[in-house]
């Protein structure tokens, strides 16, 4: 375990550093964060012996680092710093043994044949073994820090302080680099103090970090300390979002360039459609931020086409969203700024439907089938088995609304849906009981996300509402022609 207890110093009288304490435990990968000029790398060297400290003192493992002799230090130690300048025309391979000087016996110091194996296997780890015999001074920045780490490495450390190890990296060397020391950490219970400038890959790879902020630490936690908004504006002065990584419960951050205004978009007025017998677009002139389950462009997203694909009954449905997005590029449209849909139901029994509620302008279309309707309160899977049935469901809508709101919205339009399911009698085939949907059912909600943000679009809104009477009223009637139009083809 690392103690920093009370540490102050700097370059002169006025310490940059003022009483910084941390513990950081055996085993533990921390990041420390800050904007430039904070102190980090000053930190760094009053930790690491780079600097004689003010006051207070730093421990491993309950024993004062900075009385240690230097070579005693290196046995236990092992600190990267940014300074990359080596004094003589070294080989890569020979800087990287300098590493094992620390533990070399005898009065002539040679490397035994471990440290030969264990430098070997660094140099493969860190991806360098083929510049083995190449002069340092002619790598380029990257590959020089990656030489660097495993000299680092070599000395097999119990503690690791690293300054900004990954700056001169590429994306591929960034998570290599940072792969092999979280490898190193979990195998070798390897404690990291790292520097890092990038708040997305701290977020990744530390299990605690903390922020210094003019000399002092400050937001000291798990990474969710990534989350507070409020506190990384002040200290950073840039304006954050917080997104949750796709696969791993670690947040994500998304910075707000100071960017010029957008033309405001009028959603009644600037979209265009077209409708043939295959397919109905809808395509505005900016993307619109979008919660959807379509086949094509489903999740949260920005899109600007949206199409409702006619296909036959007897589609074979195997691969929908290749398909889908297939079917956009034929038309020419971009599959990152689309969203593609699909029935069975004859599209010129869609139904539109555009007006400003509550002072919202809101846009919705539908197409609905009902061969697949669908009680989903009773517990059978077992469906009508005809394909022909589904409800596709646009809504578009001039507001700006959070995730959550996003949410609400859906929950807005699906309460809609259902109250029209059920006003037009539409019953589950198989149980014989009302229907809240089709098996298949597609949803889209696409806001402008102009205008003062809300964090709701429930029933109790004027968005939620102007949705769901909408919605209502243009499922009741899709529903309606549908009815007709298989009457009339019995
Ligand atoms: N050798 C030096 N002599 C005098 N002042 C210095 C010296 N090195 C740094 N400073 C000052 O100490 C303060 C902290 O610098 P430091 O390098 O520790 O910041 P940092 O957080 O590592 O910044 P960066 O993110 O830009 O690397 C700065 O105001 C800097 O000007």
């Amino acid at each position: 375990m690392i103690t920093i207890e009370n540490i102050t110093g700097g370059y002169s009288k006025k310490p940059v550093i003022d009483q910084v304490s941390l513990e950081v435990d055996t085993g533990e990968f921390f990041g420390l964060l800050g904007p430039n000029g904070s102190g980090k790398t000053t930190l760094f060297k009053l930790m690491s012996g780079g600097l004689p400290v003010m006051d207070g003192t730093v421990f491993l493992n309950g024993k004062s680092v900075l009385h240690m002799s230097q070579l005693e230090r290196a046995r236990h130690i092992a600190v990267l710093s940014q300074e990359t300048n080596v004094s003589f025309d070294f080989t890569v391979e020979e800087i990287v043994r300098l590493g094992r000087y620390a533990f070399q016996k005898g009065l002539f110091k040679t490397l035994s044949g471990r440290d030969k194996e264990l430098i070997d296997e660094v140099m493969e780890i860190t991806s360098i073994t083929c510049y083995r015999h190449q002069p340092f001074h002619m790598l380029s920045g990257g590959e020089k820090q990656r030489v660097l780490l495993a000299k680092a490495l070599v000395q097999e450390p119990e503690v690791l302080l690293l300054d900004e190890p990954t700056n001169h990296l590429d994306i591929k060397h960034t998570f290599d680099l940072l792969d092999v020391l979280k490898r190193w950490q979990e195998e070798r219970k390897l404690t990291i103090f790292a520097i890092l400038h990038d708040l997305n890959i701290a977020a990744l790879y530390c299990d605690r970090v903390g922020i210094l902020h003019e000399g002092r630490l400050t937001n000291v936690g798990s990474v969710d300390v990534l989350r507070k908004r409020s506190e990384l504006a002040e200290i950073y002065g840039v304006e954050t979002w917080t997104q949750p990584h796709p696969t791993l419960a670690r947040p994500q951050l998304l910075m707000n360039p100071h960017k010029k205004k957008q033309e405001p978009l009028s959603l009644l007025e600037d979209y265009s459609l077209e409708q043939t017998e295959d397919a109905i677009r809808l395509s505005f002139p900016q993307q619109l931020r979008t919660i959807s389950n379509g086949v094509a462009g489903e999740g949260i997203q920005w899109m600007k086409h949206f199409v409702n694909f006619h296909v036959d009954k007897q589609y074979d449905s195997r691969t929908p969203k290749e398909d889908a997005e297939q079917w956009l590029l034929k038309r020419g449209l971009p599959v990152e700024q689309s969203i593609g849909m699909m029935t069975a139901v004859h599209l010129e029994n869609a139904v539109m439907k555009e007006e400003i509620i509550h002072g919202s302008a809101m846009l919705v279309l539908v197409t609905a089938g009902t061969g697949n309707a669908v009680d989903i309160t009773c517990r059978s899977t077992e469906t009508a088995g005809e394909k022909i049935g589904t409800i596709n469901t646009f809504v578009f809508a001039d507001a700006h609304l959070t995730d959550g709101a996003l949410v609400n919205a859906c929950m807005s339009a699906t309460e809609a849906k259902v109250k029209a399911l059920h006003d037009e009698m539409i019953r589950d085939p198989v149980s014989g009981t009302m229907a809240t949907s089709t098996s298949t059912d597609s949803l889209v909600i696409g806001v402008t996300q102009q205008g003062t943000r809300t964090p709701y679009a429930g029933s109790g809104t004027a968005v939620g509402s102007g949705i769901g009477q909408l919605v209502y009223e243009a499922t009741k009637e899709a529903l309606q022609m549908d009815r007709s139009w298989k009457e009339a083809r019995p």
